[in-house]
């Protein structure tokens, strides 16, 4: 039913004609079986039996044909158009909320749900067919003798609520199987990223193998094997009830009732067409369970997004000529136990443009996490910040965040350059190229970059191309400057900075590269999160001439 209502919400006149067909096609599907086994069993041959078989025949075929292409181009729009909200919605969510979440977990959504709901929505078409013809095919024997149909009846009511229970605990075992795929994908993600580590050391890997991975991989199986087991035991309890009343008829009635033996050729008929149809419904219960499943975290994840998403606007244009950019009292909490628990601030920073400012303090002291705060992506437990005196809040957030351009520490480097247009741009980006000795390596045709695969130190160089081109009137850098050669670090520090600063841009710039820190205006020095100091470089030599 979730996967009906699911597909309802994309468009219910589709699904409506998609049922009927498909219940019109299985219904005359049952009423071309009922045909044969009449013809059979009253020994003649009718014109009018044969033009009704071919009729029923035909429209059997061409609604068959109808419900499925209909309900398979439905089902690949509506799984394509989750694709792309759910895409649209993680963008649009707050990034401390998608950091809880976590990337293995998003992942599986966007991957393994998805897909295993694509299976089961195009389906649909075929198991509403068939669930047509074994509620046409029971209608007829019903119709035939009611001592069949109660017989019916009660094997129905007792095979429904036996598959319920099977199909209710298996549903169980997938959703713990679901569960724990979500730490599968922790642990393959672990075997891509950790494979230069997991390859040199022999011991690492097979602890790695045999306790994370073989032991989540092995409950995964336990969990689906439980699961689809019961699956299997209830297709095996359907067609023991199949059998069971095909037995009845064949054996006990005729010691019960008066029926004849082309009447009971007929049922037999009817019966072991029967067996085909019902065998496609129970087959495909488990892979609806599944997707019930999946449809289930896809709309957990959708509504825990929802709850935390931000306003997406179109941006007005970022304030050039802006004045100052104040922080008050922010603070900003990475929740976990008591003792993990992490809060930076409260900081009160006040920046001016074209300031060029380091930011110092030791490993986990909230660097990084200040420039989160401080650029907009990550929101303020408590405090304020305020650009030019207007308060930063939900609905200008978007707006704010458009007055930076960071590299972070685990910068992504795409492969061409997104959201910047303009005739020249080829020209500007091979003048970079050029100063950022890179132009031997790297060509950008329309925007696109020729390869991305680059040393680290290359690939922070083309990062440091991207945002000199996309010229905000804020710079920030984490640690940019860490993988680069001595030379280059030289070139960034007198060069690039000086010539951004230069431009009236204001540069913020994690660094822990001391030789340079004269070069700053201020330094901000980070300790546990609070701040130690904020001083004023220049001042403080003139002070010490003084
Ligand atoms: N996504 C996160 N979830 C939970 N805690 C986090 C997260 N990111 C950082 N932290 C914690 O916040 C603290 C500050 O981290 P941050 O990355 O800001 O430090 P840093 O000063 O940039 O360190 P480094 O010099 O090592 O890069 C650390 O104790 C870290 O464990």
């Amino acid at each position: 039913m979730a996967l009906i209502s699911f597909l309802l919400r994309s468009s219910w006149r589709i699904v409506a004609i998609a049922l009927t067909t498909g219940f019109l096609s299985g219904g005359c599907s049952a009423a071309v079986i009922a045909l044969v086994s009449r013809t059979l069993a009253e020994g003649g041959q009718s014109t009018v039996l044969a033009w009704s078989f071919a009729g029923f025949a035909l429209v059997a075929l061409t609604t068959s044909i109808v419900s499925r292409v209909v309900l398979v181009k439905l089902s690949q729009d509506a799984v394509f158009a989750l694709q792309s909200r759910l895409s649209r919605q993680i963008l649009a969510t707050q990034l401390n909320h998608l950091e809880r979440i976590g990337s293995p977990r998003l992942l599986a959504i966007l991957t393994e749900d998805i897909q295993t709901l694509s299976t089961a929505v195009s389906a649909i078409p075929v198991l509403c067919i068939n669930f047509a013809v074994v509620i046409g095919c029971m209608v007829y024997i019903s119709w035939l003798s009611w001592q069949i149909m109660l017989m019916v009846l009660l094997l129905s009511l007792i095979a429904g609520i036996s598959c319920k229970i099977l199909l209710s605990r298996g549903r169980v075992y997938l959703m713990q199987a679901r569960e724990q795929q979500d730490q599968l994908f922790q642990h393959f993600r672990t075997v891509i990223e950790g494979v230069k580590e997991l390859k040199l050391h022999h011991r690492q890997r097979q602890d790695f193998l045999g306790q994370d991975l073989d032991v989540t991989a092995s409950q995964f199986r336990r969990s689906s094997s439980w699961g689809f087991s019961l699956f299997a035991t209830l297709d095996g309890w359907g067609k023991l009830i199949y059998f069971f009343a095909l037995g009845l008829i064949l054996f006990v009635l005729p010691h019960l009732m008066a029926i004849n033996p082309q009447m009971r050729l007929g049922y037999v008929l009817t019966f072991t067409y029967l067996l085909g149809p019902m065998e496609s419904v129970v087959a495909k219960l488990p892979f609806l369970s599944k997707a019930s499943v999946s449809l289930g975290n896809i709309e957990t994840l959708g509504l825990s997004l929802r709850d935390l998403e931000e306003l997406e606007s179109s941006p007005a244009a970022a304030t050039e000529s802006w004045q100052s950019l104040n922080l008050k009292g922010v603070t900003c909490t990475y929740p976990g136990e008591k003792d993990s628990e992490f809060t930076l601030g409260p900081i009160d920073v006040t920046l001016q443009p074209g300031e060029l400012v380091f930011v110092v303090g030791g490993n986990g002291s909230g660097k990084s996490t200040l420039l989160k705060l401080m650029t907009g992506l990550y929101t303020p437990v408590q405090g304020q910040i305020a650009l030019d005196g207007q308060l930063i809040d939900r609905q200008n957030r978007e707006w704010y965040r458009q007055h930076f351009s960071v590299i972070f520490a685990d910068f992504y480097l795409f492969d061409r350059l997104l959201g910047i247009a303009g005739d020249e741009l080829d020209a500007k980006a091979l003048k970079y190229l050029r100063e950022l000795q890179l132009d031997h390596k790297v060509t950008v045709e329309q925007g696109r970059l020729s390869t991305t695969a680059l040393s680290q130190g290359q690939r922070k160089r083309m990062a440091l191309l991207a945002t000199l081109l996309e010229d905000r009137p804020i710079y920030l850098f984490d640690e940019w400057a860490a993988d680069q050669d001595p030379v280059f670090k030289e070139i960034f520090y007198t060069e690039f900075l000086a010539d951004l600063k230069a431009r009236g841009k204001t540069i913020i710039a994690i660094s822990h590269d001391d030789h340079y820190f004269h070069l700053a205006d201020r330094i901000i020095k980070l300790d546990f999160g609070k701040i130690e100091y904020d001083k004023q470089v220049v001042q403080e030599l003139d002070t010490q001439q003084a």
